[in-house]
């Protein structure tokens, strides 16, 4: 039986199928290549180019391969640009996750992995954030991931469907073996930014506001590794094998880090400063966002193994340090 993974060709995508092709399972990739690269795939896993959104190909997929669960990754994902095309994220994150579960269901695949994310939770009054505190989202971004989970439950209720939904907090670091890590030019992630700064590909990076009711004045995240991450998935695929029913988990380490917190670790890591400049808020920025991990710690058989930020932000650099040539070698 093998594993779909929609948008394995991005970030946490390509984690997780290097993940999987190293525990023995089978795998095939589906992605239409819109931010995501095959040169960070293993050459000798099967590749679908497309999109979730044609259900012919997706249907002759899950024949062909007969897939045993899906791993659904594809989507757009940066908040922002969901602001100005509401529609545009409406329709491959939403209306695109309904086709790929419409078509799952009639081809009797009975297993469903959802990334969704801590945007769901919109600005958290909890803290550390739980599973069941409020959801209102404040982005089309964090709306169109919470309608693809509505749409799961529902689904799982109407049919031979189980999901584990895995809401994501701030994703960072590289493969630590260094054959994949996050390859998006002009990305955004603080973590991303600050390595690109640090090997002078940005001529400097900018701290987002000073003046939060945090202890240093800047914005709280849980980093969580992406290696990690992709093992939580592993550890949900496992669940639902054991007959585990539908759940949602928080995916973060129960810990927060400070924007400082971060670019310090980066200049340790490197081993010299560069250039920051202190900026304004921006906007839509939550003041701290930690999850609680009681949950998935309780009832998934997880372990997670890079939880220092030392080490999340050691293997980001690795990646941003190799970038250049793997870009290269695939180009060639
Ligand atoms: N990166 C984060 O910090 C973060 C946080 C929370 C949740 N997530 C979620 O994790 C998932 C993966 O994010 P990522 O950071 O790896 O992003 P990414 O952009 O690197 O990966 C997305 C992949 O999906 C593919 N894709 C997009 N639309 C598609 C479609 N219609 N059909 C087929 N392929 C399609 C892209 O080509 C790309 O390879 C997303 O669902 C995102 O919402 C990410
Ligand atoms: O150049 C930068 C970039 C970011 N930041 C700050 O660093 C913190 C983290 O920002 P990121 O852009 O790295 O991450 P976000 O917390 O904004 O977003 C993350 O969490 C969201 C949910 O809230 C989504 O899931 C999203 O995909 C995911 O990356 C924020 O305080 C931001 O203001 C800076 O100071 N400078």
């Amino acid at each position: 039986m093998t594993i779909l993974v929609t948008g394995g060709a991005g970030y946490i995508g390509s984690h997780m199928v290097h993940e999987l092709v190293d525990s023995g399972e089978q795998v095939v990739v589906l992605d239409n290549l819109s931010t995501g690269f095959r040169f960070l795939l293993p050459t000798s896993v099967p590749f679908v180019a497309g999109s979730t959104g044609d259900r012919e190909l997706v249907a002759k997929t899950l024949r062909e391969h007969k897939i045993e669960a899906i791993i659904h990754f594809a989507a757009s994902i940066v908040v922002p640009d969901s602001v100005r095309d509401p529609l545009g994220y409406y329709r491959n994150n939403t209306m695109n996750t309904c086709n790929l579960l419409q078509t799952a269901v009639e081809h009797g695949v009975g297993k469903f992995i959802f990334s969704s994310t801590a945007a769901v939770y919109g600005n958290a009054s909890d803290a550390p954030v739980r599973e069941d505190s409020p959801t209102v989202p404040i982005s089309p971004y964090g709306t169109s991931k919470l309608m693809s989970e509505i749409m799961l439950h529902d689904t799982s209720k109407a049919h031979d469907l189980r999901f584990v939904v895995l809401r994501y907090f701030n994703v960072a670091g590289a493969d630590p073996k260094g054959r994949t890590g996050q390859s998006t030019p002009a990305a955004t992630h603080v973590i991303k930014v600050a390595c690109e700064t640090a090997l002078g590909k940005r001529a400097k990076m900018t701290v987002f506001g000073t003046d939060y009711p945090t202890p240093d004045g800047t914005c709280i995240r849980d980093y969580i590794h992406v290696s990690d991450l992709a093992k939580a998935h592993s550890a949900a695929l496992g669940y639902l094998r054991r007959g585990g029913s539908s759940a949602t988990f928080n995916c973060g380490y129960g810990r927060g880090s400070s924007v400082l917190e971060v670019i310090e670790a980066v200049r340790r890591a490197c081993g010299h400063d560069f250039p920051v400049e202190i900026g304004g808020r921006r906007p839509g920025d939550p003041a701290s966002l930690v999850a609680n991990v009681e949950r998935i710690r309780k009832t998934l058989d997880w372990h997670p193994q890079f939880q220092d930020l030392s080490t999340i932000v050691s293997h980001a650099l690795a990646w941003e340090k190799r970038l250049p040539g793997k870009r290269e070698s695939a180009a060639s």
